[in-house]
């Protein structure tokens, strides 16, 4: 048996160098667990155990992000070849700001990165462009990484404002931050997400093609090519290798496939 991350990046790796070998610069990929608000300690504990003995593949970035109540004991079990990342973080230093969690308390357990700027937050929660971009810049000014993401809704992408909304989007990331050195974007469609109904791979790539031309024209065109894009919406096991064809996915940010045994057992 052996892991999904495996396996799967084994075959992306393939596609991958044969499809950028006209790239100067070949983008490490990058998979991503967002393990939302699910879990306790004993289901992640076994989790963890799955991931600690499992061959990741070397050329592969895989980080990890629990609830935060799970952080220490994640970052207490779980190997250092995997990284751990939070799924929020607090605009600025720590203070009375009941129920948040600063950068600095996010260092501390060990995580050297963040998810910011999800739908959830954005559409559930209410986090708007300004105040995301606000996280980001603070975030990284504490040296933490950040996957930055961004996506439209089902009638955005129905009314032809894909790209104006995700453009926007990456606006306020770029208005925000110094440098994109230690960010990844993530793109995810909000009508994919923990509904089974997964962009297409031309669909995905679609859009990640947009963003880096964005980037290109937007910040610089070595911001642009060095920058990963990576995927998020019903990604799993099935349809992982057709995305991973495309030449501007440059990864994954996978929700609930990646609380499943299957998601890292790919035989
Ligand atoms: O952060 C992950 C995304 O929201 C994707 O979630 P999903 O794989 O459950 O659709």
């Amino acid at each position: 048996m052996c892991i999904f991350f495996c396996s799967f990046t084994l075959q992306i790796f393939t596609f991958k160098h044969l499809q950028f070998l006209s790239f100067l610069l070949c983008l490490q990929f990058f998979v991503g667990g967002n393990w939302k608000c699910n879990g306790t300690k004993d289901s992640i504990s076994k989790l963890v155990s799955d991931l600690n003995s499992a061959k990741l593949e070397a050329d592969v970035d895989v980080v990890v992000a629990p609830p935060f109540v799970y952080l220490d004991q994640v970052k207490n079990s779980l190997t250092d070849r995997i990284e751990i990342s939070a799924q929020n973080s607090w605009i600025g230093k720590g203070g009375a700001f009941t129920g948040e969690i600063s950068v600095e308390q996010l260092k501390d357990t060990g995580c050297n990165w963040v998810i910011l700027g999800h739908s959830e937050r954005r559409h559930v929660i209410g986090e708007d462009d300004q105040f995301i971009g606000k996280k980001a810049a603070y975030a990284l000014s504490q040296g933490l990484k950040v996957i930055a993401c961004i996506g439209e809704l089902l009638q955005e992408r129905e009314a032809g404002k894909t790209f104006d909304v995700c453009f926007q989007q990456m606006k306020a990331f770029a208005d925000a931050v110094p440098s994109w050195d230690d960010v990844v974007v993530a793109y995810e469609p909000v009508w994919a997400i923990g509904t089974g109904k997964v962009a297409t791979p031309q669909q995905a790539q679609e859009v990640h093609i947009a963003v880096r031309d964005w980037l290109k024209k937007n910040v610089s065109a070595e911001v642009a090519s060095k920058t990963r894009i990576i995927y998020g919406g019903s990604v799993n096991g099935s349809n992982c290798s057709e995305l991973a064809k495309q030449e501007d996915i440059d990864g994954f940010l996978v929700g609930g496939a990646s609380l499943k045994v299957y998601f890292y057992c790919w035989a």
